[in-house]
């Protein structure tokens, strides 16, 4: 069976005209802010490709680059500028648990892509929701919920199952376990149903939903795998290595595979084509359309 590779332009065109429509109607536009605190090539294109897109749809866009000792002040600055709809802190800045720190600094009403402990919270306890009469949806990180968005666009989600339980059946690696992306996403598909293997540089952990427990969120358990025991058994492998000499290796993809890269580099050997069934080599634009959604319903809310 022949290869189809899906680009991430035809998932987010499913969501252009709908966010134009939206903030056509709109008296004031709303305005995104990105803090520039790294010298990462990848977060600046990503700040060029959110401008374009984002002037597209009649969204307003700033980029602030500042040394990252001036960030928590202007978030601050930023969190109380009335002006100012949402806030978008580009990552990695330290690399390390002082990240943590500034995503807790976002006010979580300004919090485009949901990296506070607020939404992060709910997101990991499988609670979709910020209030109790389920009016109002919590917030999910960007490029995590953009994967989600190209899974269900081709076809892993099974529409025909309970709801919360999409993914059941399907046992998924995630070669990345970032607080932004890797994480997120292993307990958003394993609270989907899914079995993730959360794959990164120093262990593999499973993310899963307990049948025999009475929270309905997912359990994380650690194991002494190694990729090439856990891959050939994936239905679908998702991949976020940030470096250009990591190649998943395609002896190890269970044929018919779907594979799905978010990195900046490609993840995937060119010979994916001859085993996967499905191949996505990335996911930006979808990024960028779940950005506009985001600003769209945070303004709303604070409406
Ligand atoms: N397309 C998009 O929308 C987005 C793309 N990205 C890109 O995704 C990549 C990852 O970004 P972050 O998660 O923020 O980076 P990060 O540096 O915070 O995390 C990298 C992850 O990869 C793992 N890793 C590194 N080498 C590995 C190896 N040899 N085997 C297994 N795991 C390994 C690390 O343990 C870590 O979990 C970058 O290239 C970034 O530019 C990030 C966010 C959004
Ligand atoms: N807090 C945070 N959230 C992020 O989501 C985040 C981040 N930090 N740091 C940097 C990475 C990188 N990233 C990209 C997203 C979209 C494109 C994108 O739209 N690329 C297009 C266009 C590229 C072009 O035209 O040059 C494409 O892939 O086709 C690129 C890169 C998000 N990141």
């Amino acid at each position: 069976m022949p290869c189809k590779v899906v680009l991430a332009a035809e998932v987010a065109s499913n969501y252009t005209s709908e966010i134009k429509s939206e903030v056509s109607q709109k008296d004031t536009r709303p305005k995104l802010v990105g803090f520039l605190a790294n010298d990462d090539p990848y977060a600046e294109k990503y700040a060029q490709s959110s401008s374009k897109h984002l002037a597209e749809a009649g969204l307003d866009f700033e980029l602030r680059q500042i040394p990252r000792e001036e960030l928590e002040a202007a978030l601050k600055e930023a969190n109380e500028d009335p002006l100012v709809s949402g806030i978008l802190v580009y990552y990695p800045v330290y690399g390390d648990d002082r990240d943590q720190k500034l995503q807790d600094m976002v006010d979580p009403t300004k919090d485009v892509e949901g990296l506070n402990v607020v939404y992060n919270g709910k997101l990991y306890s499988n609670d979709r929701y910020l209030d109790d009469e389920k009016t109002r949806k919590a917030i999910l990180p960007c490029t995590p919920l953009a994967v989600v968005k190209v899974l269900d666009h081709i076809g892993v989600y099974d529409h025909s199952l309970p709801y919360g339980d999409h993914l059941r059946g399907k046992t998924i690696a995630i070669v990345n376990r970032s607080e932004v992306v890797g994480r997120p996403l292993a307990a958003l598909l394993a609270n989907d149903g899914a079995k993730v293997y959360s794959i990164d540089i120093n262990d593999i952990q499973i993310f899963a939903r307990d049948a025999a427990a009475s929270i309905n969120s997912h359990t994380t358990t650690m194991t002494e795998f190694k990729p090439e025991d856990v891959i050939p058994e994936c239905d679908v492998v998702i991949t976020g290595v940030p470096a250009a000499a990591y190649k998943m290796p395609t002896s190890l993809l269970k044929p018919g595979v779907v594979a799905v890269n978010f990195a900046s580099v490609r993840n995937f050997e060119p010979e994916v084509k001859d085993v996967a069934s499905i191949y996505v080599p990335s996911v930006g634009k979808v990024t960028v359309s779940m950005l506009q959604r985001n600003l769209l319903r945070l303004f709303n809310y604070q409406q």
